[in-house]
C-alpha cells in the first residue's frame, strides 16, 4: 500500500525525469492556478463524499485531494519537511 511520503517521492522523480503520459507532469505544466482550481474541485468532491456517499467513496476523493495537494506543493517547490514543519 502506498504511504503519503512515498507517493510524494513518486511525484518528485516525475517531476524530474518528465515521462510520457504522467498526469502529473500535465498537471505541473498547466500551473499554479490551474491545480489550485482542482484542488476546490476535489476538496468539494471530498464534501459530498463524505455526506452522501459511502466510506470507500469519501476515502477515495480524499486520496485524489492528498494527490492534488502534492502536486501543488511539487509545481511550488515545497518538500514534505516545509509542510510538515507546520503539523
Ligand atoms: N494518486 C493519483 C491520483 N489521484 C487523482 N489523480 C488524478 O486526478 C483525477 C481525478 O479524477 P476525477 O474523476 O475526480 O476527475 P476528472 O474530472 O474525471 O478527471 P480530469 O478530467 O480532471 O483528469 C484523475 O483522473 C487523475 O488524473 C491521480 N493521478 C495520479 N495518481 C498517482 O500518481 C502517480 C503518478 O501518476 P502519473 O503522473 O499519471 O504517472 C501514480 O502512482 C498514480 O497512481
Amino acid at each position: 500500500m502506498k504511504t503519503f511520503d512515498a507517493l510524494f517521492a513518486e511525484l518528485s522523480d516525475k517531476a524530474t525525469t518528465r515521462p510520457a503520459g504522467s498526469g502529473t507532469v500535465a498537471e505541473l505544466d498547466a500551473g499554479v492556478h490551474a491545480i489550485g482550481k482542482k484542488i476546490v474541485e476535489e476538496a468539494a468532491e471530498v464534501w459530498m463524499a463524505a455526506e452522501h456517499e459511502s466510506d470507500e467513496r469519501a476515502a477515495e476523493e480524499i486520496s485524489q485531494l492528498l494527490y492534488h495537494l502534492q502536486v501543488l506543493m511539487l509545481a511550488k517547490g515545497l518538500t514534505l519537511q516545509d509542510v510538515y514543519t507546520h503539523l
